[in-house]
């Protein structure tokens, strides 16, 4: 929980986030989840992000990485993320299970860093709010003590804050009985921090950007499966998945673009009706 990564950067400069998030990956390459493979969706992605050209430098991972709590699921993830030069840090969803993707991400070089320096102006924190077994969130005592100290140590830099589980309603009424179910606990300890002014979720295979108390609070979609905005009920939806790029600069301003893969290959079968 301690350890720390170092981004430092040249003076002034931006740094350049990738987020990728919600994988669920399998152990065999050849499973899929509501008839989307979610190693190739995954790869598709990483080509064309590849394609893209763009700097990056740091990879973000928000949760949900592994379906089947295998290590060779998470070692596909971490095959993947290898293409990168830039390191990755990451934080566990609601499937993840912690023993195995702690070490055999770290196993493959991939810190299990929580607090990320970032060049003089910002830092990231990266918070658990797994209940293990179920899909809600809830951040532990222990989560909110470590924030707030992580707060407190370094009140001059601007935070980023990253959970899976988003904080407020996100407008699907069955997944918003799995969002963050202490939010206002986080509130309490954000609202004593003015220069925590973002934070980022996984968790709802959908785009999302919205104010939660004078915050930014962004989502993303998953790299397989997306879920329909506005529903009552589970729905699917035939968008293509997709990724996150965020820039954070000195003056503690924050520019985000959200891009999906083009094309129809990885819809999944609507007729699904939860997993
Ligand atoms: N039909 C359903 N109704 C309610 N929740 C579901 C349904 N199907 C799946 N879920 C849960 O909702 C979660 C939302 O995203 P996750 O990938 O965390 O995993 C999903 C499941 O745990
Ligand atoms: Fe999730």
């Amino acid at each position: 929980m301690e350890s720390l990564l170092n981004l430092p950067l040249a003076g002034g400069a931006s740094v350049r986030l990738l987020q990728i998030t919600d994988t669920h990956l399998f152990a065999k390459k050849s499973e899929t989840l509501l008839g989307v493979n979610t190693w190739d969706s995954y790869h598709a992605v990483l080509e064309a992000i590849n394609a893209s050209q763009r700097e990056v430098d740091l990879v973000v991972a928000t949760g949900d990485l592994a379906q089947d709590h295998t290590s060779a699921a998470y070692q596909h993830f971490a095959e993947g993320i290898a293409r990168f030069s830039a390191p990755c840090v990451w934080l566990p969803g609601n499937h993840d299970f912690q023993p195995a993707m702690y070490s055999t991400l770290q196993d493959a070089g991939i810190s299990p860093a929580k607090r990320v320096m970032v060049g003089e102006h910002w830092q990231i924190l990266l918070l658990d709010s797994q209940v293990f077994g179920v899909p809600h969130g809830e951040l532990s005592d222990f989560q909110l003590e470590w924030l707030e100290k992580r707060l407190a140590e370094a009140p001059e830099r601007y935070t980023l804050l990253l959970l899976h589980h988003h904080p407020l309603p996100a407008g699907c009424s069955w997944l918003d009985q799995h969002s963050l179910r202490n939010a206002a606990s986080l509130d309490n300890v954000l609202v004593n921090f003015p220069k925590v002014k973002h934070l980022l979720c996984g968790h709802i295979h959908q785009e999302l950007d919205l104010d939660w108390n004078g915050r930014r609070m962004m989502a993303t979609p998953s790299t397989c499966v997306q879920f329909k905005p506005h529903c009552a009920n589970f729905t699917l939806d035939t968008v293509s998945p997709g990724w996150r790029w965020l820039e954070l600069h000195a003056d503690g301003s924050l520019t985000t673009e959200v891009c999906r893969l083009a094309g129809s290959e990885f819809h999944p079968d609507t007729a699904s009706e939860g997993y």
